[in-house]
């Protein structure tokens, strides 16, 4: 049946066969996860065949308090800078605090639960800011938060989700990128059992012969770089970043001594980069995707 056969009328004498109603037709050009997606989707699974469970990550905005404060990060930290981290001018500010937030103060001035604190000025209304998260820690430490709410027991938590720094973008970072952190509370914790879980983790993603090397964080201590070594590029690759959060973080949020938490984390575009050789972020991210 064609355009002219209609306008013609040549249809009304053609004989056309019985239409099939059962035949499936064209298949349509199905539509397909975006590589971060796929990647992402290969971690959760890890992540829940191991026993964790998922934090709601859903908020891109905390205060200061989440973000830095509750983690034991300095407010003269140059984290905290506007080099460093995107502040928001509505609203600028929480219109108060969580009611932990004195021993939050306190830890930081004068220190408590055994440590010396950082000793300096801590304000309130520095605390109320309100930034785009720079790392899904800040979701961790309210979830840490709400688990000292309850009577104790060990847990588990995972998240992978957008974090904002304010850095200069190259080839591989831009402003925004994806976070994947694994939280590990238990009161058998110790940086032996870190490393254990760590190796059956990244085995499952079919990265080995782990290495770690001591590094600092200011809510964790101590703290690992990871590294595994990479055949393609015969050299040892940095994959993440882990350590035991601090007391001073830990006791504050409600968390009773004797429970250690473990926390690690990596990126998302890194790993996919790798997996499917691209080399500029934005021929992954951006609207010039030709996939
Ligand atoms: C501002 O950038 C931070 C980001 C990102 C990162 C770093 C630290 C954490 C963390 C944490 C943490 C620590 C303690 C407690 C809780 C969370 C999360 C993401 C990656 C972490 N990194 C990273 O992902 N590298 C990586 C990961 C996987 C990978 O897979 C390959 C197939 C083998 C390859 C590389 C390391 C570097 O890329 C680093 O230069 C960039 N890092």
């Amino acid at each position: 049946l064609t355009t002219e056969m209609l306008q013609s009328g040549a249809w009304k004498e053609a004989e056309f066969k019985k239409f099939n109603f059962d035949s499936l037709g064209v298949s349509p050009g199905s539509g397909h996860l975006h590589p971060l997606m796929k990647v992402r989707e290969e971690f959760r699974q890890v992540f829940f065949e191991t026993g964790f469970e998922e934090m709601p990550t859903n908020s891109f905005v905390e205060t200061a308090f989440w973000n830095f404060d509750a983690l034991f990060v300095p407010q003269q930290h140059t984290a905290r800078e506007l080099q460093d981290t995107f502040f928001l001018k509505d609203p600028v500010a929480a219109s108060s605090l969580p009611a932990i937030w004195p021993d939050v103060k306190r830890v930081h001035e004068s220190g408590g639960y055994g440590s010396i604190g950082h000793r300096c000025p801590w304000a309130e209304d520095e605390a109320k800011k309100m930034v785009l998260r720079t790392h899904t820690t800040a979701v961790s430490s309210q979830m840490l938060h709400k688990l000292a709410q309850e009577p104790y027991r060990a847990a588990k938590y995972f998240s992978i989700d957008r974090v904002y720094r304010n850095e200069t973008v190259d080839a591989t970072h831009l402003a925004e990128f994806h976070q994947i952190e694994g939280v590990i509370a238990d009161k058998n914790m110790s940086l032996g059992s870190l490393i254990d879980f760590l190796g059956v983790f990244f085995e499952k993603m079919g990265i080995s012969n782990l290495r770690f090397k001591p590094t600092y964080n200011p809510y964790t201590e101590p703290s690992m770089e990871i590294f595994s070594w990479h055949d393609g590029l015969k050299k040892w690759v940095e994959i993440g970043n882990s350590g035991m959060f601090r007391p001073e973080m830990l006791r504050p949020l409600g968390l009773e001594d004797g429970v250690q938490v473990a926390g690690f984390g990596l990126s998302l575009e890194r790993p996919t980069m790798i997996k499917y050789g691209i080399d500029n972020i934005r021929d992954l991210v951006g609207h010039k995707v030709d996939l």
